[in-house]
């Protein structure tokens, strides 16, 4: 495989590089024309893990791309402000400043922090000055299900503290009843709320029940302004996955061939491993190409992945592993 094109002006967040996706009317005859061949893409997504090898002099490369892509999370129901700002801490210096020296590599950031709406003033303060976007989780993540008022409002509430991106939680019974106006009027009341900061649409693929329903779902919530689709809340019983990415991918070059907007893809729940962050940073590479892989179009959402990525710079840069204590987040 070739070097992504990591240079340290890649490691600046260019939030704004690509003109906001505005949306479009709803257009059910497309909805409804998009399918997804699952014995294809099964059988595609099983020829990525491992088929790729990184070369090793690129290897270092790639794990540095990718931890400008995470969005370091944390949304534990035990969260504190210490957890949050040792987090945050992480984000500012992601890699330690030994290992970034003999790599010959100036600081990095990650991508984004993301936490609870109650956590954001906390992540705001604690990153003030970096340029690095406090992420909220809005619309009462996970399962959505509060009063539609209230989640509205509750993203007001989470812009208001500072947070420059907010994902949302669609409602999935929306997509199985097949309700597709009742999604896309959803997704356009959120992403109006959200005013300038920009929006997530948690699919929650694990429970949408068909690949069919996560490419109609990611093409509705995309139609109605979504900046990034994602796939899980990390809290379903199945979360990211291979065969959800290349669907969601693929409905993200659909609508970018028809409408000319990029929109951004975002993998969570579940990945904790460099290995696994390369193949995701391959397929974006293999089937959108080298724009989809800038954070303002690409985000892992994570809460343990960073810790295996510096792990294994570590190796890279020492020869030996360390101990996964050593790189523990919070
Ligand atoms: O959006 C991010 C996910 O909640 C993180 O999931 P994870 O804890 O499995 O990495």
């Amino acid at each position: 495989m070739q070097s992504a094109t990591v240079t340290p002006t890649d490691h600046q967040l260019p939030q704004t590089l690509e003109p906001r996706n505005p949306g479009m009317a709803l257009d059910l005859d497309w909805v409804r024309r998009a399918q997804a061949n699952t014995s294809a893409i099964e059988r595609r997504a099983k020829t990525l893990p491992g088929r790729r090898s990184v070369k090793k002099d690129y290897q270092a490369a790639w794990m540095l791309k990718a931890i400008t892509c995470i969005d370091l999370t944390t949304l534990s129901g035990d969260d504190t402000e210490g957890r949050v700002r040792r987090l945050c801490a992480k984000a500012r210096q992601p890699v330690s400043a030994d290992i970034l020296a003999k790599l010959g590599m100036p600081n990095l950031t990650t991508g984004a922090v993301c936490v609870y709406h109650d956590m954001v003033p906390t992540a705001v303060h604690a990153l003030a000055g970096t340029g690095i976007p406090v992420a909220a989780v809005s619309t009462g993540f996970p399962a959505g299900l509060s009063p539609f008022h209230l989640r509205v409002a509750e993203i007001g509430e989470s812009v208001t503290a500072g947070a420059e991106e907010i994902d949302i939680v669609i409602t999935r019974r929306h997509v199985l009843q097949g309700n597709w106006q009742a999604l896309y009027d959803e997704m356009k009341a959120f992403r109006e709320a959200c005013g300038n900061a920009h929006v997530k649409a948690i699919l929650a693929t694990g429970e949408l029940g068909t690949l069919r329903n996560v490419a109609r779902a990611s093409l509705v919530c995309m139609m109605a302004g979504a900046d990034f689709i994602k796939t899980s809340t990390g809290k379903e019983s199945v979360n990211a996955t291979l065969p959800v990415s290349l669907v969601m991918i693929r409905a993200i070059r659909d609508y970018y061939d028809r409408t000319g907007f990029r929109v951004g893809y975002k993998p969570a729940g579940g990945i904790s491993k460099a290995k696994d962050a390369v193949t995701y940073l391959a397929l974006m590479k293999d089937e959108l190409g080298d724009r989809w892989l800038q954070p303002d179009l690409f985000r892992f959402g994570a809460s343990s992945l960073l810790g295996d990525l510096e792990r294994q710079l570590d190796h890279h840069v020492g020869g030996a592993y360390s101990a996964s204590y050593r790189h523990a987040l919070a």
